[in-house]
């Protein structure tokens, strides 16, 4: 459904203030020409209601001849900033930049939070930020889930599929998205509501199986024919079987020429109630990069390339997120998710 400039702009505003925006700040808009310009907006106009001094910072597109689609998580790491320290330091300078451009995933975005600046991320349409709008209690239950994840030392999923994962934890940093980014440094993503860490390096081992149902992003397509079935070893997938969803992930994966591509990035769970898992089926491929699937209560979402965002060496361009239902998530012994309900920890627990 349509959203009004000034219903998104009331959004904003609210988002603005979790993300402590007030008189004493300064707020960066980074746009290019395919940002959503109701967003750079909302984004302005908010700003100012809150009493900050707003400014736009306009990029040109950035493009690789690698790159397929328009999907703005498909590519990642190489943005319009890579080699560009003259607009580097104009973001560096505000104490909030709102990215409407999308620089996840790669060095310069490490590089503008290390100064103390925050990060929030929104690309997605206005229904989605709308529907998805977050609040302090999707912070407290994200953060409750935090705490068991940063004391846990394995990683483990099943699933009836015949998934069977595990991983070690503790070299990489757990990542909260709850929506606003409220404290310096900190980088967030609205609509979210989910959180994950990396696998320690070389530790990812067994089998996840991508079930008829779950989802492949950036392809924006629910598995419908057969089963994917990963095969998982010190790290990196070494087999991809089943039938046509697997032919087509191996095709295109195997297009970056890059063996980094099959390496086991972020793992973790959604729990956001607000996402639903039926929303990516109801808008076309270049409307969203579809974080309904990435953040529904109770996912399994792990994903594949770049581990930058925590300084890890993997800058490889390629980044699958693939989020399964019906999957068991253990933190050590500890169930955090039942077949892809939450159960634990109850301070995570959603009341709807
Ligand atoms: O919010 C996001 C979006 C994409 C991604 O890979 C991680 N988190
Ligand atoms: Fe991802």
């Amino acid at each position: 459904m349509p959203v009004s400039q000034s219903e998104l702009t009331q959004h904003f505003e609210h988002v603005l203030s979790l993300s402590k925006v007030d008189e004493t700040q300064s707020v960066a808009v980074l746009k290019s020409h395919y940002s959503n310009s109701f967003i750079v907006t909302a984004a302005m106009e908010a700003s100012q209601r809150l009493g900050a001094k707003a400014y736009i910072v306009e990029l040109p597109a950035f493009n690789h001849r690698t790159a397929m689609g328009n999907d703005l998580t498909a590519y990642v790491g190489h943005t319009a900033l890579t080699g560009h320290p003259a607009a580097q330091q104009a973001l560096m300078a505000a104490d909030l930049v709102v990215d409407t451009m999308m620089l996840l995933h790669s060095p310069e975005q490490e590089a503008i939070l290390k100064s103390g600046t925050r990060i929030l991320l929104a690309v997605e349409p206005p229904e989605m930020l709308a529907r998805m709008l977050p609040n302090l209690e999707d912070k407290r239950r994200v953060e409750a889930a935090a705490e068991v994840f940063k004391s846990a030392s394995t990683f483990r999923v099943t699933s009836a599929a015949g998934t069977d994962f595990t991983a070690r934890l503790g070299q990489y940093p757990v990542v909260t998205e709850y929506g606003f980014a409220d404290a310096p440094g900190r980088w967030d993503h609205w609509p979210s509501g989910f959180l994950f860490s990396w696998p320690d390096e070389g530790s990812a081992e067994g089998t996840i199986v991508v079930d008829v149902g779950d989802i492949l992003l950036p392809f924006k397509t629910y598995v419908r024919d057969k089963p994917v079935t990963l095969e998982i070893q010190e790290g990196f997938i070494r087999q991809i079987h089943g039938g046509f969803d697997a032919e087509y992930l191996r095709e295109y994966m195997a297009h970056f020429k890059d063996p980094d591509v099959y390496a086991l990035s972020h793992i973790g769970w959604g729990l956001q109630p607000r996402a639903q898992w039926t929303a990516l089926g109801l808008h076309d491929k270049n409307d969203a990069i579809g974080m309904d699937a990435r953040a529904f209560e109770g996912n399994f979402l792990f994903s594949t390339g770049p581990n930058t965002e925590v300084g890890g060496p993997r800058n490889t361009p390629c980044h699958m997120d693939i989020p399964l239902r019906h999957c068991s998530i253990f933190l050590d012994d500890a169930m955090m998710v039942q077949e892809g309900r939450v159960v634990a920890p109850e301070g995570s627990l959603s009341s709807s």
